[in-house]
């Protein structure tokens, strides 16, 4: 049904590739963060980077999508050692659900404490604007109620429990620090928070789809995220993540607007300088070591 649906990646292979990293790079990061379509401008802002590219990385898939770069950055941000991802996988690329979200697995054997997330979405809540930076506070996973979840297959206990808890999946704190520290920066006006809701792709949704997501209760719409955030949190990471709304989703018969790839580059442009700086500034205020 599934490509490889149930080629689980092992504990062994997952730590074979975080030793790997770990003996080319003196960088212990404790935050690993995602970057979403035209986001990868968030990776360039880490000093003292020590940069692989993902087709030299043991068991790493390859980025294919157009504003993912391919690379996986370890450096400092504002002194804090983080390890970032420049390009993300997705279902629609035809990687198996395990292994679009096994960076996640190494991020947790490399160290890494609390993951942040961001991506590109389409706005469904009428009140959105393009440009929009939603905080993500939960998520609908249509793959998931196909049957297509990440965590399928046999569990490894070394990873987490069988059944994990997914009401909790977005850290009320980190959520709270956003708004704090956007806020502070003058972003009040374009920061929302809501639910992200992923589906397959690659198809942009029909005028259908969007008017049944919104009546569900999502806020935004995209083909990522949700999967990773489930691994994250299964292996025990904090989670934060966020929403650029790079269009509007088309709701509207009498619409001549259309969905596309460009636009959502485009608006990745349009806002990276203040997304970069919410999560750099995120990072240097998040404690570690048991949250505190
Ligand atoms: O979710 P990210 O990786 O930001 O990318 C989003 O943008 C692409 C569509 O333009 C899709 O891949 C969608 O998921
Ligand atoms: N599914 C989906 N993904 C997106 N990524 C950016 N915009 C969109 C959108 O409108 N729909």
């Amino acid at each position: 049904m599934f490509p490889e649906s149930h080629t689980g990646y092992s504990y062994e292979d997952c730590m074979a590739t975080a030793v790997w990293l770990l003996a080319q790079t003196a960088v212990r990061p404790l935050v690993g963060i995602v970057c979403g379509s035209g986001l990868g401008g968030l990776a360039d802002m880490l000093k003292d980077q020590v940069v692989f590219n993902y087709r030299d990385i043991p068991n790493f898939p390859q980025s294919t999508v157009h504003g993912h770069a391919g690379r996986l950055v370890f450096g400092t941000l504002k002194g804090r050692p983080c390890v970032c991802m420049q390009g993300r996988f997705h279902l629609y690329e035809g990687y198996p659900i395990q292994k679009i979200t096994l960076p996640m697995r190494i991020f947790k054997l490399l160290g890494v404490e609390t993951v942040i997330l961001t991506n590109a979405a389409g706005g469904l809540n009428q009140d959105f604007k393009v440009g929009d930076i939603m905080i993500i506070k939960d998520h609908l996973n249509m793959p998931g109620f196909a049957g297509n979840n990440p965590l399928i297959g046999p569990n490894d206990e070394r990873f987490g429990v069988r059944f994990p808890c997914m009401s909790d999946a977005y850290d009320r704190e980190l959520q709270q620090l956003a708004m704090d520290v956007g806020v502070e920066l003058g972003y009040g006006d374009f920061l929302k928070e809501g639910v992200y809701c992923v589906l397959g792709g690659p198809s942009f949704e029909t005028i259908a789809e969007c008017r049944m997501l919104h009546k569900l209760g999502a806020d935004a719409v995209g083909m990522s995220t949700v999967h990773e955030v489930i691994v994250a949190r299964h292996c025990g990471m904090r989670v934060f993540a966020l929403s650029l709304i790079t269009n509007k989703a088309v709701m509207d018969y009498d619409s001549e607007e259309k969905a596309n790839h460009e636009e959502v580059l485009e608006t990745g442009k349009q806002r990276a300088e203040q997304l970069e700086r919410l999560v750099s500034t995120m990072v240097t205020r998040i404690g570690h070591n048991n949250y505190s």
